[in-house]
Order: structure tokens, then C-alpha cells, then sequence
């Protein structure tokens, strides 16, 4: 086995999207233009939104798209493939148009958030990647923001290198954290690489090498400016909390006592006593940090129950989105070039009516009310719609369509902006701290009852009447075609097929 990788991205993909782009490379279809489009079905965690998080990563890998020899020999090692089609692999370079939402951006099931739009091979070879990036990365974006709501101004730090699965997720989810809401990461290159703010206290493993609370503080004293001590090693009042204040005491510049960490025990009851303790001896602005296992839940209801905590540290249950691991975001092919040469749009029919996909290109407006800039919904047009100089918007279910209104004195902000041009970077990527503010402000414009964390209502993503339509004709034009197609057998009642 080599130990030594020379790795690259382009094989970050299923077999079978490699297996797709060789038949359609031997039918002569490789270059047909398609457009796909990526969505979830579901908000994640019962939530009312999600904060999209991704695109910076999928820009790189876009980027970076090339296969290497390496790979190629891979290919030739593993697959049956002709050296032509392997030739042509090794040429190959992404040449698609991309359009996304941007990052931060606060989006809704059953809208489309990225769209590929090029050849059939370009689409397809991205496909698995794509969602490899967009599914983790908005989940941990959308958990950091739900655990920011309850958290209100406090300050959380993200603590979950060390229980995310595999380096990667620790890096990029403490990326998508700090998008979601969070104030730094323990995750030093997660700082190095993103510019995030990195924070730090210390571990009991240092209290237990100087078996002893007050040597330990008194050392990690003498050789940091700022310290914040754990006091739970041993006995939390009776010895953590009081030795902090002691080796606090001995400090000259008494500023350098930032606070102290719990990490066991009833949060609730030991921050209130240890506020106390620290008021009395002096010290009313040093802080508690709570950490140990936290999420949204424990934490409002600590916040309930009155605990004097000041700063969360959250590691398990944000990096591997403990009560939902996977977004499920899917990657649907809505449009194909036709005989003529035109872009036309397709479908995909189910007999459950989520997993029907919707035709066309499309463009995503968010409808806020002029007045005060509050959400009336997300409106999915044609691509070549604009409701922006409309006098007013007929908004409907798409399923239940006797659920409507119309929206006057709207304003209409189209969410989907063009990020690669036929292959081409074309979008200034923002700094990390613009993209946090982008989608604070935007989640602030969010009424609360899509935001609240039970029982959020559903926000409406209702589709124009012209895409409407547009799905409509196509159900009919399909079963039809269906219908056609299937001229050369019967089946009966029991689905005995018999070829004519
Ligand atoms: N007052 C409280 N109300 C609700 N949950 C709390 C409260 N205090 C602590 N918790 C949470 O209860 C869970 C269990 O806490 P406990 O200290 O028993 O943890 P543990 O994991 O058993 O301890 P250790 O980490 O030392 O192994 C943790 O998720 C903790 O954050
Ligand atoms: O609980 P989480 O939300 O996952 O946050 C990360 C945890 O990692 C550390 O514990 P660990 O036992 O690994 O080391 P320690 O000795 O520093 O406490 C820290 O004390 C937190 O409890
Ligand atoms: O800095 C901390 O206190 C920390 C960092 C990572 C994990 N647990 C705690």
C-alpha cells in the first residue's frame, strides 16, 4: 500500500459520476449542456431555517479540478476504461457556469441554493463533491445559529476538534460555526487558515500534573498574560474556585484574571455559587465558562434555571450536528439541451409528491416588506422573470394553492448570483467576519416565528405562476410521453409484462 498520497480532488466523486461521464463520452453527449440544481428537502433540526455554508470550499474545488497522472493510473489500475477516454480525463478542465447563494445566507427547504449549468460531463463529475461540502458545512452553520439564539450575547467558542469526524469536518466546521454565530474556535489552523478568532483555557490533565489546583494555576500564571483556570479537577468549590482566587489575589495586575471553566456538575447550581464567590473576593467582571456536552437544549434551559455563565464552550454536539448528522441535500437535473440546441427544462415524477423535482432555471427572490424589511416569504421564479418592478406578487402554496396572498410595497432581492461564468471565477469571495455580519442581518430580518427554536412555522417557498405552470405542463407532457413509450408491451393488473 503507497503511504505516500499524491492526491487531488478530481477523484472525490462517486464511481458511478465517472462511469456516467464515460457513456455519455462514448454517445457523444459529453458536452450536451444540462443544469442542476441543489436543494434539501428538510430544514435540520426541526428548525424554521438553515444558514447556508460552503461556497468558499466549492470555489476551491472547482478550482482546483484537474486530474493527475496518479489518478489516471488509479483509473487504468482499477477500471476497465479505453486510454481514450482516460486521455480525455486527463485534458479535462470545468467549464461550467455556477450560480449560488452566498454564504451565510439564510435558506429554506425545497429552494434551489447552487446551480451548475454546463456540459453533462462537467455537472456530473462535481455532483458528489458539491454536496459533500454544502451538506456538512450548512449543518454546522445552521446548528451554531440555533445555538447562538439561545445564547443571546454571550460569548461561545467552539470546542470540537477533538470529536469531529476526521480533520476536515473539524476545520471547516469551525469555519461554519463562526458563520453560524460563534465568537472563536479552540482549532488553531481552523484560525490560521480562515482568520477566525482563536480562544483557549486549559485542560484537567495540567491541574493533575502538579496534583494540585494552586501550583497549577499559579504556573499557567506565570507563564500566560491572560488566564481563565479550570476548577473542576477536584472539588469545584472547595478547592478549584478558592485556589483561582488565591493565585488571582497574587497577581499584580489583577486584569490578567479572566475568569474560571466548569466542565462537570449542575451547571446551574455551581455558577450561581462560584458568581458569588468571585464577587465577593473582588473579582464581578471575571467570567465563567460552562462547557460539557452542550447544545441549544441544555443551554436555554440553564439560561432558565438562572445560571451565572457567561461564555459556552461547545464541542460534541455542534461539530458532528449530534441530533442530526446529515442535511440531505440532493442534486437535481433541471434542464437539457434538446436536439435543436435549447436549453429546455426537464423533470423528475414521483409518486410522492416531495421527491417531484420542479423544471427550469430558476431564480430565488426574498420578498421583505419595504417598510420594515421583514420576510414575506421566498418567491422561485424562471430565471428570466422580475418581480422587482411588479406593482404587487400573488404568493401561493405550491401544493396547497388555496393557501395565497398578495404582497404589495414588497421589496425583491435575488439570492442566486453568478459565481463562475463558463468556467471562470467571476465573484469576489467576502472576508469570513462580512459573511457572520450578512447573516446576522439577514437572520434579525427573519420575523421570529420562523426563527424561534420549537415549533418553528414554515416560511413560505412558493413558486411563480409561470413556474407553476411550467411544472404543470410538464407532469402532463411526461405521462403522456410515458404512456408512448411504453406502447410496446402490456401489463396487466398484476404487472405481468407481455412485449407486443
Ligand atoms: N442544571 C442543569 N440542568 C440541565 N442540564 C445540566 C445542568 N447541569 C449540567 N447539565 C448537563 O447535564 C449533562 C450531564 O452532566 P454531568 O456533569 O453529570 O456530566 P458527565 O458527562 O456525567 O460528567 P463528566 O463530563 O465529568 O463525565 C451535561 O450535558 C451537562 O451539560
Ligand atoms: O463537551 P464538549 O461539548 O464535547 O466540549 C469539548 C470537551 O472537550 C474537553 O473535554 P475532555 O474530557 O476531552 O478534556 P479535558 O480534560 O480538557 O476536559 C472539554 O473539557 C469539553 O468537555
Ligand atoms: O480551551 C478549552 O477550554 C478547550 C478546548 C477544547 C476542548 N475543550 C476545552
Amino acid at each position: 500500500m503507497k503511504t505516500t498520497i499524491n492526491d487531488s480532488l478530481a477523484l472525490h466523486t462517486d464511481l458511478y459520476e465517472i462511469n456516467m461521464m464515460k457513456t455519455y463520452w462514448d454517445a457523444g453527449k459529453a458536452d450536451q449542456q444540462a443544469v442542476f440544481e441543489v436543494y434539501f428537502r428538510n430544514n435540520p433540526f426541526d428548525s424554521g431555517y438553515a444558514i447556508f455554508a460552503g461556497l468558499e470550499r466549492v470555489i476551491q474545488y472547482v478550482q482546483g479540478l484537474k486530474f493527475t497522472e496518479d489518478d489516471i493510473d488509479y483509473l487504468r489500475e482499477t477500471q476497465n476504461y479505453p486510454e481514450e477516454f482516460l486521455a480525455y480525463l486527463a485534458d479535462y478542465h470545468f467549464d461550467a457556469s455556477i450560480r449560488s447563494m452566498e454564504e451565510g445566507e439564510i435558506v429554506f427547504n425545497n429552494e434551489p441554493i447552487m446551480q451548475i449549468k454546463g456540459s453533462l460531463a462537467d455537472c456530473t463529475l462535481v455532483e458528489t463533491a458539491i454536496l459533500n461540502i454544502i451538506n456538512y458545512q450548512t449543518l454546522i452553520a445552521t446548528k451554531a445559529s440555533r445555538i447562538r439564539n439561545v445564547a443571546g450575547d454571550d460569548n461561545l467558542a467552539e470546542f470540537g476538534a477533538r470529536r469531529a469526524q476526521e480533520m476536515d469536518a473539524a476545520i471547516w466546521g469551525a469555519r461554519a460555526a463562526y458563520i453560524g454565530g460563534f465568537n472563536s474556535t479552540s482549532n488553531v489552523r481552523a484560525g490560521k487558515l480562515f482568520n477566525i478568532p482563536i480562544s483557549g483555557t486549559h485542560a484537567h490533565a495540567m491541574v493533575q500534573a502538579y496534583q494540585n489546583d494552586y501550583e497549577a494555576f499559579k504556573a499557567y500564571a506565570a507563564s500566560h498574560e491572560k488566564c481563565t483556570f479550570l476548577v473542576d479537577t477536584y472539588d469545584t468549590l472547595r478547592s478549584g474556585v478558592p485556589n483561582a482566587i488565591r493565585v488571582a489575589n497574587e497577581m499584580e495586575d489583577k486584569s490578567r484574571f479572566v475568569g474560571v471553566r466548569i466542565d462537570s456538575g449542575d451547571i446551574s447550581y455551581l455558577s450561581t455559587r462560584i458568581r458569588k464567590m468571585l464577587d465577593d473576593a473582588g473579582y464581578p467582571d471575571a467570567i465563567i465558562v460552562a462547557s460539557n456536552d452542550l447544545d441549544e437544549k441544555t443551554i436555554l434551559n440553564l439560561k432558565m434555571q438562572g445560571a451565572k455563565v457567561d461564555a459556552w464552550g461547545v464541542g460534541t454536539q455542534l461539530i458532528t450536528a449530534f441530533d442530526q448528522p446529515a442535511l440531505g441535500a440532493v442534486y437535481k437535473l433541471c434542464c437539457i439541451e434538446d436536439a435543436s440546441g435549447e436549453l429546455v427544462p426537464t423533470m423528475k415524477l414521483s409518486s410522492s409528491p416531495d421527491k417531484m423535482t420542479t423544471p427550469g432555471e430558476k431564480q430565488i427572490w426574498r420578498i421583505t416588506r419595504k417598510k420594515d424589511g421583514k420576510s414575506e416569504g421566498d418567491y422561485v421564479t424562471g430565471i428570466n422573470e422580475d418581480p422587482t418592478h411588479e406593482e404587487s406578487i400573488f404568493m401561493f402554496h405550491p401544493t396547497y394553492t388555496y393557501v395565497n396572498k398578495t404582497v404589495r410595497h414588497f421589496n425583491a432581492r435575488p439570492l442566486l448570483r453568478t459565481i463562475f461564468d463558463k468556467g471562470e471565477l467571476v465573484y469576489d469571495v467576502p472576508a469570513i467576519d462580512d459573511i457572520r455580519d450578512f447573516s446576522r442581518e439577514h437572520l434579525d430580518a427573519l420575523w421570529e416565528e420562523y426563527r424561534r427554536m420549537l415549533n418553528p412555522e414554515p416560511y413560505p417557498v412558493d413558486l411563480s405562476q409561470q413556474l407553476y405552470d411550467l411544472k404543470m405542463n410538464s407532469i402532463a407532457e411526461i405521462r403522456q410521453r410515458v404512456a408512448e413509450d411504453c406502447k410496446t408491451f402490456d401489463l396487466d393488473e398484476d404487472l405481468n409484462l407481455n412485449f407486443k
